[in-house]
């Protein structure tokens, strides 16, 4: 029964990329193979799981395989497998469509320069389109574990804009693809050696035999088939018997990353309970590390059966970059989502697969400090919500954080906590930070100037995630950290008496100017006070020190969050000439005026927004034709 042909278009992003990596990719072209092989295994996976619940999807033929076969003739190649397979809904969702987060930005960031493109899009993942670097058509044939043989599906294209789609009578469930393969590839890939040799290089890990023709006598394929891969699931296999090569290749298999990884960490825990890890960091965050509904993590097995890809119950959010395997030999096989849910036998190892990360970084960092900055520069913003998520290894997390600071005064992220305090001045008791939402605000921030004056070095935080970081680590190796935009600024005993004493001549000089200055705002600030942190600029705010700073309160009330409206405080500096000048006016409507420029241009420069912005140009307008004058 073969219904009505129907030819549908491919998303316009489909076309995109198909022909972005046919380019882009044709230098590295044999990796088709492994794309096909990894979906084959997933979807083999996919079936051993269903099957625990529903036998009957099995149909009789349990055992799980991929073959891949060719046809010199034909000019053929098909990688089969009898797995989940796809009904025709599932065929057109996933061949034809990109469906992924992070497609927008994917396609923004191509350059049109080959090498970095051809980087770009194996972090993106090429999968199934892959086949169209070595084919010049695709056959498609699948069913569905499940359904009857006349609720086949094909689908075929050339890979320039239309697909086509039937319905066929099937006689086996899974997917068969099957490659029209190019002219000028045929004579290297339609040959069972180079064949075997790209499955060894590739898939020799995948827990799944592949299996190919035998080489008959007079060297062509016969009827018998022989497996091809080891068929070993590498996790299991012993350490000492993994060459680090099979652990990158099965990295990319893991992972869907063409890249390869960072660092990886196996072990294998035995006793009260047992279970093997193997989980890797890798080189580059995905397209959808800040994408709240990301997958792809760490896929759980119970006793090599395939259970669930992304199982987020076994890492905390912060290290949601990881990849790999937990294979655990004390859950049931029927576990669900639900199950994992506050299991105690998943709490005891998502902590164990945490603090080997937390390990493994702490290694980097201490043996490899130029490794350990690229994985900052990718995934610090991702640690950085560690002390807020994972109480118990606060201290371990705290140590493995990088910021910019005015020791540098760079963007690079690259000062510890542990390096501040050793450059810390004679005297100084706290760690100070600001927090901005640019790097530019944070280094340029009024409320630093006497800490620059003085040397005191000040860690300069500009990751959104920043406001919520300090909010829950409060201190480090016994030091407490503080806002030098918040509260007093305590420089603690690296003020002499005499600074303290001309501070306080100071604040008594100054006390008429700041009565009048409050007075002119009135409702509009907290209070208004002399400057203990200002050197060069006329007037900063200061937040008291359990609120937000400014643009984070703008962030949220931007989001539709309710904000408690919290008023500032004024600081001003007697010392800088425009409030000399501001305390000679004796017209109190000009003092106002004066008054309200100071408090607009310090909200400003905290990257705040000011109520009232047309008020605040007309006086800045008006006070440059009086100097005009
Ligand atoms: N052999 C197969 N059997 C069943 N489903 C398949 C098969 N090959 C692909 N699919 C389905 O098509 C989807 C898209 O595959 P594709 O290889 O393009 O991307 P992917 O594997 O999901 O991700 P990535 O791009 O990271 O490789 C798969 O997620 C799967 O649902």
């Amino acid at each position: 029964m073969a219904a009505a042909k129907e030819t549908m278009q491919f998303q316009t992003e489909v076309n995109q990329l198909l022909q972005l990596m046919i380019h882009s990719l044709y230098s590295n072209k044999e990796i088709f193979l492994r794309e096909l092989l990894s979906n084959a295994s997933d979807a083999c996976d996919k079936l051993r799981f269903e099957a625990l619940s529903d036998p009957a999807l099995l149909e009789g033929g349990s055992e799980l395989q991929v073959e891949v076969d060719f046809d010199p003739e034909a000019h053929t190649l098909t990688i089969r497998d009898n797995g989940i397979g796809m009904n025709r809904d599932e065929v057109i969702a996933n061949i034809g469509t990109i469906a992924k987060s992070g497609t927008r930005e994917f396609f923004q960031r191509l350059s049109g320069d080959q090498a970095k493109d051809a980087q770009l899009i194996g972090q993106f993942g090429v999968g199934f389109y892959s086949a169209f670097i070595v084919a010049e058509r695709v056959t498609l044939n699948t069913r569905r574990a499940g359904m009857e043989p006349q609720h086949g599906v094909r689908w075929e294209s050339d890979g320039t804009g239309a697909y086509t789609l039937e319905t066929v009578e099937l006689p086996t469930r899974g997917t068969e693809i099957i490659l029209h393969i190019r002219e000028d590839e045929r004579q290297d890939l339609l040959n069972s050696w180079r064949l075997r040799s790209i499955i060894g290089k590739y898939s020799d890990h995948i827990p799944l035999p592949i299996r190919m023709r035998k080489l008959g006598e007079d060297g062509k394929p016969s009827e018998e088939w022989e497996t091809v891969n080891k068929a070993s699931a590498l996790w299991q296999r012993p350490k000492a018997e993994i060459s680090d090569e099979e652990y990158k290749e099965f990295y990319q298999h893991v992972s869907h990353d063409f890249g390869e990884p960072l660092a990886w960490v196996h072990n294998r825990v035995e006793g009260r309970l047992e279970y093997t890890s193997l989980l890797y960091i890798p080189a580059r965050a995905p397209f959808d590390l800040w994408d709240q509904k990301q997958t792809h993590g760490v896929k759980l097995y119970v006793q090599r059966v395939f259970i669930m890809d992304d199982a987020e119950q076994l890492l905390p959010r912060y290290l949601r970059f990881v990849r790999g395997v937990i294979d655990s030999s004390d859950l049931p096989l029927n576990v669900s989502r639900e199950i994992l849910q506050g299991n105690r036998t998943i709490e005891q190892m998502r902590s164990g697969a945490s603090k080997r990360i937390l390990g493994l970084l702490e290694e980097i960092a201490e043996k490899d400090p130029e490794k350990y900055q690229k994985f900052w520069n990718e995934f610090g913003r991702a640690l950085k919500e560690g002390p807020g998520e994972d109480f118990s290894n606060r201290e371990q997390i705290a140590k493995l954080l990088r910021f910019a600071s005015t020791y540098s005064d760079t963007e690079l992220q690259n000062v510890s906590l542990a390096d501040y305090v050793g450059r810390m001045k004679e005297g100084q008791d706290k760690i100070y930070y600001i927090t901005a939402d640019s790097f530019l605000a944070a280094k340029n921030s009024p409320q630093l100037e006497l800490l620059r004056k003085k040397g005191i070095e000040v860690l300069l935080l500009s990751d959104r995630v920043d406001e919520w970081l300090t909010s829950h680590l409060h201190e480090f190796d016994g030091k407490s950290l503080v806002s030098a935009a918040k509260g007093d600024l305590d420089l603690g005993q690296t003020e002499t008496e005499e600074e303290k004493k001309a501070q306080e001549e100071t604040e008594k000089a100054a006390e008429g100017l700041v009565e009048r200055i409050q007075k002119a705002l009135g409702e509009r600030v907290e209070k208004v006070r002399v400057s203990h942190r200002l050197t060069s600029s006329p007037s900063c705010i200061v937040l008291g020190e359990r609120d937000m700073a400014l643009y984070m309160q703008q962030l949220l009330k931007q989001a539709g969050h309710e904000m408690p409206s919290s008023k500032p405080t004024l600081e001003i500096n007697p010392q800088h000439p425009m409030l000399a000048r501001i305390e000679k006016e004796t017209d109190e409507t000009h003092f106002g005026e004066w008054s309200a420029l100071l408090l607009d241009q310090a909200i400003l420069a905290e990257g705040g927004q000011l109520e009232d912005p047309a008020s605040f140009v007309a006086r800045l307008n008006q006070l440059m034709l009086a100097l005009a004058d």
